[in-house]
């Protein structure tokens, strides 16, 4: 399912003397099946971007097309239910909207809501808390007992346990430590292959978009400023050093030793291609 932007600006408080810009005139399509990742610096927009992704908020003018189904400033609230299945959230600390006695609970909660009959949805909290790496035991648990990782992958289940065919990823590893946000990103990039999910994500961590991201939009004072491939958006770091954005570690190094004299084009973005243009020049062997 893609979802197209066309020409959408959002004012914050419309018509009163708070009025602000979240978004302006942003055209754009993430494309079903992509791992999309927004980047842009404090206040540059990417949250009101991601919440007109499943209609929680509606253009002020212009079009956002999920699926087959147009918004605009005049849809009508009804009968958006079927966009907020088909579009999942994870809200940045999701794990705050944990509330169930039991983890089975909280992930059946969303299912039961839309009809589901509680036991076939207890039966799927069986099956989403395998597919977020969590083992069975935890299901009777309260989630409250469970550390600050495992809270965050109830809720993530919580989500998928929807059956959305997008993702909506809120800086969905903020507060972990390396080992489990590494964890968690390798998890999204499993549901991204396996399940075939549209992922949409936004985060502060570079790394993260070279290593997982296919498509790239930079945000700024509410603008698409610019997007395309990790590769295209990581090549000129002046351009992102004036939007207040860094670069993957690896292409940061590789700039480093250009200032030592070493050739690299294009610039890498991952361990590997760092190797594989590095090692020649030092007259190592070639890596494969
Ligand atoms: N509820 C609100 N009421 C009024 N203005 C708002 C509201 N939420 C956001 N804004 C404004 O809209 C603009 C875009 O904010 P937004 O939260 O989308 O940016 P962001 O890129 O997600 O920032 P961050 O990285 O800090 O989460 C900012 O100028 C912000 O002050």
């Amino acid at each position: 399912m893609d979802i197209t932007f066309d020409h959408v600006s959002f004012t914050y408080q419309a018509g009163t003397p708070f009025a602000g810009d979240g978004l302006k005139d942003v055209t754009t399509t993430i494309k079903d099946g992509s791992y999309t990742a927004i980047i842009g610096h404090t206040g540059s927009g990417k949250s009101t971007l991601l919440q007109h992704l499943n209609a929680l908020l509606k253009p002020t003018a212009g079009t956002v097309t999920i699926g087959d189904r147009v918004i605009t400033n005049e849809t009508n609230n009804k009968n958006l239910k079927p966009i907020r299945r088909e579009v999942g959230m994870v809200f940045q600390f999701a794990e705050n909207q944990l509330f169930e006695q039991t983890v089975a609970k909280d992930i059946a909660f969303g299912p039961t809501n839309f009809g589901v009959p509680a036991e076939e949805a207890e039966k799927q909290a069986a099956a989403m808390v395998a597919l977020v790496g969590l083992p069975p035991e935890v299901l009777e648990q309260s989630p409250f007992d469970l550390s600050g990782g495992q809270m965050r992958r109830v809720a993530i289940a919580g989500v998928l346990a929807m059956k959305p065919s997008v993702l909506v990823l809120d800086e969905p590893t903020a507060g972990l430590d390396p080992a489990g946000r590494a964890e968690m990103m390798t998890m999204f990039n499993r549901l991204h292959q396996e399940q075939g999910l549209t992922i949409v994500l936004v985060t502060h961590q570079m790394d993260d978009v070279a290593d997982y991201a296919d498509h790239v939009l930079v945000m700024d004072q509410g603008r698409l400023v610019k997007e395309g491939t990790p590769r295209e958006i990581f090549q000129d770091a002046d351009w992102l050093a004036d939007h207040q954005l860094g670069l993957p570690k690896t292409a940061a190094m590789a700039r480093r030793l250009t200032a030592q004299g070493f050739r690299f084009d294009p610039l890498p973005l991952t361990t590997a291609q760092l190797a594989d243009q590095l090692l020649p020049q030092i007259g190592g062997p070639a890596h494969d």
